[in-house]
């Protein structure tokens, strides 16, 4: 499956989900980087990996469906058929999101539906939970809302602070989100039309 990772800024998912799709086991083959800022070390690790790069800056477009719409003229240009979101932060219009629908992934580091929106490890530290950890959910219009594909647990240790809870949260991630596309990748699971998950039945 052709795979395309969105990033933002330093990919360490994009790393994790390099390294997983090299393995010859790997039902993904990511064909394509595309991060909305430029110059950023995401775009570095992709071009060490021999993976095209492209940025669409989307303070070059006027409008949002604009920015998307290049973005999907990229996908369509290298025959994509499934979209990482890994660390990119612009929020898609319903019409992308719509036309991908069921084709693109997105890690939040909390148990959705718990702590969503921007600073999710510090909202887990400030209602005292001992217990949080990553989602990877396909993308919805509404954000940070779609049906979850996997999740790990992590725990909240008393000496935390929002960076010690960042970074063994991201440990999570690097496992979760490669295993969730391979997932999703070799046809285990799909979106089903009622917008749950659906397991592909061997039986
Ligand atoms: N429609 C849809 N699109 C998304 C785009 C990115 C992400 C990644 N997680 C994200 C979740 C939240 C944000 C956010 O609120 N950023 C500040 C506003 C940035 C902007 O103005 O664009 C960004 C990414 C998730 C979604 C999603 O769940 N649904």
């Amino acid at each position: 499956t052709r795979v395309a990772v969105l990033i933002s800024g330093t990919g360490t998912n994009l790393q994790a989900l390099m390294e997983q799709a090299k393995r010859p086991s790997s039902s993904a083959e990511i064909v394509l980087v595309i991060s909305n800022r430029p110059g950023v070390q995401g775009l570095k690790r992709a071009s060490l990996a021999g993976i095209q790069t492209r940025v669409v800056d989307h303070k070059l477009y006027g409008s949002r469906a604009e920015f998307d719409g290049t973005i999907d003229r990229v996908l369509e240009e290298f025959g994509v058929e499934l979209v990482c979101l890994a660390g990119f932060m612009r929020i898609l219009t319903g019409t992308f999101v719509k036309k991908w629908n069921g084709k693109l992934l997105n890690i939040h580091p909390s148990l959705l539906p718990s702590f969503k929106g921007v600073n999710a490890q510090k909202q887990a530290l400030q209602a005292g939970v001992r217990v949080t950890g990553c989602t990877v959910h396909f993308v919805a219009e509404e954000v940070d809302a779609g049906a979850i594909i996997a999740q790990e647990a992590v725990p909240v240790l008393g000496s935390d602070e929002e960076e010690s809870l960042c970074d063994r949260i991201r440990e999570a991630e690097h496992r979760a989100f490669p295993a969730a596309l391979e997932l999703v990748a070799s046809g285990a699971v799909r979106l089903g039309e009622d917008g749950h998950i659906t397991w592909k039945s061997n039986s």
